[in-house]
């Protein structure tokens, strides 16, 4: 399968109506070289508002590196995302950020290569499939936190993402046997390494820079998978790797052993820093909202110790509370496209070779969609309310288009049955005034483990 690019070529009486994208103010182009980059880095929401306020729903964003532009607002995301005129690709944006340790994963196919690809790993993702993981999927959550200590300064993020990451090994790998503690926690931080290169300002094979390690940590991960291929070939498990091998379209397409292994490499970092953010942000506003805790903490015990998939989608208020969560701190703030032809957003005129910065994390907060956006308000999605409803793409953490992310409804039951054993097992309480100080190198997660005070519920229920 390969990629088609088609030519561009709109008419020349609509091009001539385009307005050009805006000229970067002085005061705006940042450091030499690397532009806004440190901006982003330190507070992506204040850059975010900046550029909407200086400029509207394309701004430009240029640095002697790169030639961008943002856009904000969701009627730009949305025309982005839809990508009518298949003007952007996704390799040549991403490729450049997370490309050479996420190779070929699926969100780095374009076009036709990547219609044949999601084709087949959709197969992965059926109703029956993700029934079966949410069965597997707790005894897991139960041995991932056995261990957990209480306390007045448990560090939430590392456990949930050491949880997270225990999860994935059974779920995805369907149990690493011959993978010691050790060697687990080897390819955890090799999984690090990959996701945090994406902010790499040196951007080459160079040691001690966090490129020159994620090379070497793709070559782990690479290892790691490679040494339990031939058994997953061998026999139909109902672990996501074995699933990868085994699964066919209706024409018989099917996946290589390279394509195996990239797929998991992308599959194990997409669901694992995005469904941890997620959840380490419930916790947080969770311990600073306790009626909010008591709540869906009744609902989790309306339900026995493993709900099935149905049940589980039967939690409304911890639903609720899990999309409040991702609108506040989407896991994927920002979405990166090339135009790959001369194309059009919201008017302006978006050259070939444009890189495309899609702002989703500002459409969560726009008080023209939400009331209080930047209130803790888990209602909002109630039936009665439906903010989110307010225009199609004013809550978007998962993408949209061809490429909105596959894992969706397996994050949602993922992140769903942790939290129904959390609120069985714990209560927890957070500082009202706490806010999480984020490192936004990569996916934005809390520098301080987001420190809480767990308690363990007198019996565990
Ligand atoms: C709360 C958790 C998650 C969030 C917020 C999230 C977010 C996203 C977003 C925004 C995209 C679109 C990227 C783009 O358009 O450039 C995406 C794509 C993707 N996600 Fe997720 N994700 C989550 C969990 C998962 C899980 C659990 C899996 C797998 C089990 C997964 C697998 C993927 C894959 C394979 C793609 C690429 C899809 C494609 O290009 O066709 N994600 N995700």
């Amino acid at each position: 399968m390969t990629s088609t690019i088609e030519p561009a070529a709109p008419p020349a009486a609509a091009v001539a109506e385009l307005k050009p994208i805006p000229d970067q103010l002085r005061s705006d182009r940042g450091l030499p070289l690397i532009g806004r980059v440190f901006d982003f880095i330190k507070d992506p929401l204040a850059l975010m508002r900046h550029q909407w306020e200086t400029y509207g729903p394309v701004s430009p964003l240029y640095s002697a590196l790169d030639q961008g532009v943002m856009l904000l607002g969701p009627d730009a995301c949305e025309e982005a995302l839809r990508n009518k005129d298949k003007a952007f690709a996704n390799e040549p944006a991403w490729g450049k950020i997370v490309g050479p340790f996420f190779h070929r994963g699926l969100m780095l196919l374009d076009f036709d290569e990547h219609h044949g690809h999601r084709r087949i790993m959709q197969e992965a993702f059926t109703r029956d499939r993700l029934a079966a993981y949410t069965a597997r999927m707790h005894p897991a959550i139960e041995q991932g936190m056995a261990g957990w200590a209480t306390g007045p300064r448990f560090k939430a993020y590392p456990a949930l993402k050491q949880l997270t990451l225990d999860i994935a090994a059974d779920i995805f790998m369907g149990g690493a046997q011959d993978t010691s503690r050790a060697e687990m926690d080897h390819v955890n931080k090799a999984f690090i390494d990959c996701v945090q290169a994406a902010a790499g300002i040196v951007r080459a094979n160079v040691p001690l820079t966090r490129w020159g390690k994620a090379y070497r940590s793709r070559k782990v991960l690479e290892r790691f998978l490679r040494h339990y291929l031939p058994a997953k070939r061998a026999t139909r498990t109902d672990d996501i790797f074995s699933v990868l091998c085994h699964i066919e379209t209706e024409d018989g397409e099917r996946f290589s052993d390279d394509d195996v292994v990239n797929h998991m490499i992308f599959l194990m970092m997409a669901a694992h820093d995005t469904s941890t953010i997620t959840t380490s942000t419930m916790l947080q506003y969770l311990g600073q909202h306790p009626e909010w805790q008591e709540r869906c903490r009744a609902e989790a015990l309306a339900l026995g110790p493993e709900p099935t998939l149905p049940e589980i989608e039967g939690l409304h208020a911890l639903d609720w509370v899990m999309k409040e969560a991702l609108r506040l701190r989407a896991p994927v703030p920002l979405l990166m496209r090339r135009a790959v032809k001369d194309t059009a957003i919201q008017g302006y005129r978006i050259p070939a070779g444009t890189d495309v910065m899609v702002g989703v994390q500002f459409s969560h907060v726009m008080e023209e969609y939400w009331t209080n956006p930047m209130v803790f308000d888990p209602e909002r999605f109630s039936p009665e309310r439906r903010e989110d409803k307010s225009h199609r793409y004013a809550w978007e953490p998962f993408g949209g288009g061809v490429h909105k992310c596959i894992g969706l409804y397996f994050a949602g039951m993922e992140v769903k049955a942790i939290m129904h054993r959390l609120l069985r097992n714990y209560h927890w309480t957070v500082d009202p005034g706490y806010r999480a100080p984020l490192d936004n190198h990569s996916l934005p997660f809390p520098k301080d483990g987001q420190p809480l005070h767990l308690v363990r519920n007198r019996s565990t229920r």
